[in-house]
C-alpha cells in the first residue's frame, strides 16, 4: 500500500485521545482581520471548523476584520486612528464598521463554512442584545467595553447544530446606539461568558515570545502578568495577553495564542501532542482519557 495513506490512517488514530477529551468542549476561535489571508487561506480556516464540529467540539467564530474596514474607510476618504491599539470611533465611522463587519467580512467566513460542508450563522452582538457595552473611553469615541452578555443564543445555535459566526459590533444602553467592539475584547468576553473550553486567538505571530525571541508554549497568568510589567509584552501584544488573563478569570479553562497563517493552526493546535503557539492557563488540565501522555496540553 502507499506509505503516505498508510501515515494519514496513523495521524488520524493519533488524533483519537484528543478527539475524545474535546467532546462537547466550547472552543472560541478568534479570527483576526490579519489571520484571514486569500480566499484559500479562508476554505482552510473554514475545514478546520467544520472538522471540529463533525468531532463533537462547540466551536464559535468570532472574527476582526481591521485591515478590511481600513480599506473600505480609504475609498471613502475618512482617516482613522489607533490609540492604544483601538480605533478611534466617530458616528460616521461606526457605520463603516457595521458594514463591513457585520456585511462583508461576516458574511464571507459564513459563506466559507458552508461551502465546506458545515452549518454556519452570522450574527453580531447586536443580536438578541448578546453584547451590551458601554463606552471605553470618550477618548476613543464609540468604541464599546462589553458590560452585559447574554449567550443563551450561541448555546441555542450550536446546540441546535449550528456555528455561530460573531461580528464584533454591539448595543448600548441607549436606544439607536452601536459601538465598535475590539475583536480580541469581544471575543474574550463571549468565551468567558460561556465558560468557555478553548479561546483561541489566531494572530500573525507563532504565540507569546521572551526577551530572547522564543516563543513560550506553556505560560502561568503570573508570568504573563510579568511579562507586561517589564515590558517584553509589548503594541498589539498587550491587549491580547489582557483579554486572555480576564477570560481565565471569567472561567475559561485555557487560552491559546497561536499563528493564524499557519496552515491547519488550530487543529495543530487541538489533536497533536505538542499542539502550536502559547497556552495560558492557570490550573493543572483535568483528569487525562487514556491514550494522553504525561506532559500532553490536557483539557
Ligand atoms: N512578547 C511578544 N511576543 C509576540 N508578539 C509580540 C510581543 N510583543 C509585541 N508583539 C507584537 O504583537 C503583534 C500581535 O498583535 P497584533 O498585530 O495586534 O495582532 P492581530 O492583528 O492579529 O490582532 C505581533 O505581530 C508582534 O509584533
Ligand atoms: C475598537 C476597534 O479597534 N475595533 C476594531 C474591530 C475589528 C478588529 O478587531 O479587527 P482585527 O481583529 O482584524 O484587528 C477596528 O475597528 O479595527
Amino acid at each position: 500500500m502507499d506509505r503516505d495513506f498508510i501515515s494519514t490512517a496513523r495521524t488520524l488514530s493519533e488524533a483519537l485521545p484528543h478527539i475524545q477529551r474535546y467532546a462537547d468542549a466550547v472552543v472560541v476561535v478568534k479570527f483576526g482581520g490579519n489571520a484571514m489571508g486569500d480566499d484559500e487561506a479562508m476554505a482552510e480556516f473554514a475545514r478546520d471548523i467544520v472538522l471540529m464540529k463533525h468531532v463533537g467540539i462547540h466551536p464559535v467564530v468570532v472574527h476582526g476584520g481591521g485591515p478590511m474596514i481600513n480599506e473600505l474607510l480609504g475609498k471613502l476618504g475618512i482617516e482613522s486612528r489607533f490609540v492604544r491599539g483601538k480605533r478611534v470611533t466617530t458616528r460616521e465611522t461606526v457605520e463603516v464598521v457595521e458594514m463591513v463587519l457585520s456585511g462583508l467580512v461576516n458574511k464571507r467566513i459564513v459563506q466559507a463554512i458552508n461551502d465546506a460542508g458545515g452549518r454556519a450563522i452570522g450574527i453580531s452582538g447586536k443580536d438578541d442584545d448578546m453584547m451590551v457595552c458601554e463606552a471605553d473611553d470618550p477618548e476613543l469615541g464609540f468604541v464599546g467595553r462589553p458590560i452585559e452578555m447574554n449567550v443563551q443564543i450561541i448555546r441555542d445555535l450550536y446546540l441546535a447544530g449550528l456555528i455561530p459566526v460573531i461580528a464584533p459590533v454591539a448595543t448600548g444602553m441607549a436606544d439607536n446606539e452601536t459601538f465598535n467592539v475590539n475583536g480580541d475584547t469581544a471575543a474574550g468576553a463571549i468565551a468567558g461568558a460561556l465558560r468557555a473550553d478553548r479561546l483561541l486567538l489566531l494572530t500573525d505571530v507563532a504565540g507569546v515570545k521572551n526577551a530572547e525571541g522564543e516563543v513560550l508554549t506553556q505560560m502561568h497568568p503570573d508570568q504573563v502578568k510579568a511579562m507586561i510589567a517589564d515590558g517584553s509584552v509589548s503594541g498589539g501584544m498587550i491587549p491580547k495577553t489582557e483579554t486572555a488573563l480576564k477570560a481565565l478569570e471569567d472561567g475559561v479553562r485555557a487560552v491559546v495564542i497561536l499563528d493564524g497563517r499557519v496552515p491547519h493552526a488550530s487543529l495543530l493546535e487541538l489533536f497533536t501532542e505538542q499542539g502550536a503557539g502559547s497556552l495560558i492557563r492557570s490550573s493543572e488540565p483535568r483528569a487525562k482519557p487514556h491514550g494522553l501522555r504525561q506532559g500532553d496540553r490536557g483539557l
